[in-house]
């Protein structure tokens, strides 16, 4: 029988997806993250990498791998909220469609501040939004990190990754993971590999998957490379932001996890995880 398997292929993933090999009887289809959240609720598809927030919400029914997430600890550099006006001036933010733990983020982080400006589901580029009638676009994925280097960029032998302005061509840019960072101390898992209760991965999927892990982390010069290329970005931010994820769902991923869980789904059922494999899986 065939297991079918949703990869949102963002290039924060390639790390992982790129030199899968799937197992005979496996199948892939890919898209962005509500696309792969909406085919894992719906049953087409048995596992995927969805948006954290939904498998917290569905905690019920679904399940996740112990060892697999896209995990940051500080700034995320493409889950960017783009604003002309300080935060707490803010009065309308787009929000992309293709997005559910970033909107999740952006609630309980506005939250948290006392702020309640008006959401509303908009897509396009971040300043094309910003010109006409919203203060603040939430953006996310590759397009987001395009937009974030071309409103902070570029980069010089003075001006590295971690020392570029948040703002430019007047816009701020508030990367999300690094406020939550500043909030609570965690780090934050954008998204998790989940599958229905009871529908487990077939072993050898997973174990191909931790072997396209590794490898992936193994050459990430190489997946920087290429990916920067079809970015059209420098290879040393793309380096910079594959090498600064968090691929595994170790400890301290856990506890952002879990406390980000009680601020934005109060009511969620306790979360699942499958077995953790032995050190020789990783
Ligand atoms: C870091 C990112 O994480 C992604 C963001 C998601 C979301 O906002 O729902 C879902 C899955 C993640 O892979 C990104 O898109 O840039």
């Amino acid at each position: 029988m065939t297991y079918r398997a949703g990869w949102i292929h963002f290039t924060n993933v390639a790390p992982i997806l790129d030199s899968l090999t799937l197992p005979p009887g496996v199948t892939a289809i890919t898209g962005v993250p509500t696309q792969m959240n909406a085919a894992l609720l719906s049953g087409e598809v048995d596992i995927a990498n969805i948006s954290a927030v939904e498998f917290i919400r569905h905690a019920d029914i679904l399940e996740a791998l112990p060892d697999f997430s896209v995990s940051v600890l500080g700034p995320v550099y493409s889950v960017s909220l783009f604003h002309t006006r300080p935060l707490e001036g803010l009065r309308r933010i787009a929000l992309t469609a293709q997005s559910a733990m970033s909107v999740a983020l952006l609630e309980v982080l506005l939250r948290g501040r006392g702020l309640s400006p008006v959401l509303e589901r908009a897509e396009g580029e971040a300043e094309e939004l910003l010109a006409s009638g919203y203060d603040g676009v939430l953006r996310i994925g590759d397009s987001a990190l395009r937009e974030w280097y071309s409103v902070v960029g570029p980069l010089t032998a003075e001006r590295t990754m971690t020392t570029l302005p948040d703002s430019g061509r007047g816009v701020t840019v508030t990367d999300l993971a690094e406020d939550w960072f500043r909030l609570t101390g965690h780090p934050f898992t954008f998204a998790v590999w989940a599958y229905r209760k009871g529908r487990p991965p077939p072993p050898e999927l997973v174990q191909a998957m931790r072997v396209a892990r590794r490898h992936g982390i193994g050459h990430l010069a190489d997946v920087a490379a290429r990916h920067a290329a079809m970015l059209g970005l420098p290879e040393r931010v793309v380096q910079h932001y594959l090498w600064n994820f968090r691929y595994h769902l170790e400890a301290p991923d856990r506890l952002g996890l879990e406390e980000f869980a009680a601020k934005a789904v109060p009511d969620h059922a306790p979360l699942c995880f499958g077995e953790r494999p032995g050190q020789e899986g990783r």
